[in-house]
């Protein structure tokens, strides 16, 4: 085929025309963790949802993995099963994996809510990346959220091997952190993990648990990546200790009354995301901006961002940015110069 031709864009049937985006949660978390038990737990569920699940899983594993989810009393809890074996769903399998959402998304009547789980997917910042711009060009699926699971009782060791980045990495980009295995664990074990997540990643739902049984309201149909309706002003005032145990990957926070000007928020993105490149995994915020009636939400996944009008601000309310980043060094780098944007209203008339 001539590799210029673009075939022209048809019209999918979709029987109705405002059909809602399917979502995707995506699962993360360290080998063992409970991944699985928390697939099954959600195919146990009694959600009323359809849920295909996408594994990304490498070589043998993929028939263990998937042996395991399958048995449920009354036989296969899954009726339809997309493997991805032999690469990573963000680099080398990408094109089946698109291909494989826009099959499982036509048909409506199998699937409301895609999962996928992978344990070949170390860091899950690159494939979100690519669900959210496909998001944004009103795709039939949405990135929902991320959920990491985490093994609670040996989380301080992933975290303090210093050689090994996937694990700051799986809890940076978490929309929900499920701190699993909690019977495992004493108190006071349990209060220092909570106290080290927190540091890592202030805005995330931290949820504990046994055999990852949780509140599954909490968990799927969270819209964390849409910017009009998913940002939780308490989400905003969790505290956060950024030089906790100095480590690499922190949530720093910055709260100004000052109004903002759109144009040199945009500068100021652009600058610390596309020419200095800092390594930032996430981002929300609420900006009060110069002139405007309406708060502005602020979303960021990696290098990519979008700021929108929200509700109007209340007579009483107090009008302040606030804005919460999760990054790699970020702090020790770059928070003096946060104050930048707020003072450059100064200039205004
Ligand atoms: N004690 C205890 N064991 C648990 C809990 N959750 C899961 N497990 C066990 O931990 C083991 C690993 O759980 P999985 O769900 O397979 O973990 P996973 O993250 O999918 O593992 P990989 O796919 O190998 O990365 C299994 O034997 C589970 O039964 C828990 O809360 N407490």
């Amino acid at each position: 085929m001539d590799e210029e031709f673009v075939p022209e864009a048809v019209a999918l049937d979709c029987g109705n025309e405002n059909v809602e985006a399917v979502g995707i949660t995506i699962i993360t978390g360290y080998l063992g963790a409970g991944k699985s038990t928390l697939v099954n737990f959600i195919l146990h569920a009694q959600h009323g949802k359809r849920i295909a699940v996408i594994l990304n899983e490498f070589g043998d594993e993929l028939g263990v993995e998937r042996a395991m989810i399958n048995e449920g009393e009354s036989g296969a809890l899954v009726e339809e099963w997309i493997e991805l074996p032999n690469g990573c769903v963000c680099c080398n399998v990408k094109h089946s994996f698109v291909q494989a959402l826009e099959q499982l998304t036509q048909r409506r009547d199998r699937c409301e809510h895609v999962l996928l789980e992978t344990t070949g997917l170390a860091n899950p910042g690159p494939v979100a990346s690519t669900l959210w711009i496909d998001d944004q060009l009103e795709s039939s699926v949405r990135l929902d959220a991320i959920v990491t699971v985490v093994d609670a009782r040996n989380l301080q060791h992933q975290l303090d091997d210093r050689e090994d980045a996937e694990a700051f990495l799986q809890l940076a980009h978490a929309d929900v952190i499920i701190l699993n295995k909690v019977d495992l664990v004493d108190e006071c074990t349990l209060t220092d993990v909570k106290q080290r997540v927190a540091g890592i990643n202030s805005i995330a739902t931290v949820l504990e648990a046994v055999r990852c049984e949780v509140d599954l309201d909490v968990v799927l149909n969270r819209r964390a990546y849409a910017t009009r309706d998913s940002i939780n002003l308490r989400e905003l005032e969790r505290k956060h200790d950024a030089n906790l145990h100095g480590q690499t990957v922190t949530t720093t926070s910055i709260e100004d009354d000052r109004p903002v000007i759109l144009k040199k928020v945009d500068d100021w993105l652009g600058d610390i995301l596309w020419e200095k490149k800092m390594e930032i995994y996430r981002m929300k915020a609420i900006l009060h901006v110069h002139g405007a009636q309406e708060m502005h939400l602020l979303q960021a996944v990696r290098e990519l961002y979008e700021i929108l009008p929200g509700r109007l601000w209340r007579p009483a309310e107090k009008r302040q940015s606030k804005i919460v980043i999760i990054g790699n060094h970020f702090y020790s780098f770059y928070s003096s110069k946060l104050s930048i944007v707020f003072i450059y209203t100064r200039s205004q008339p």
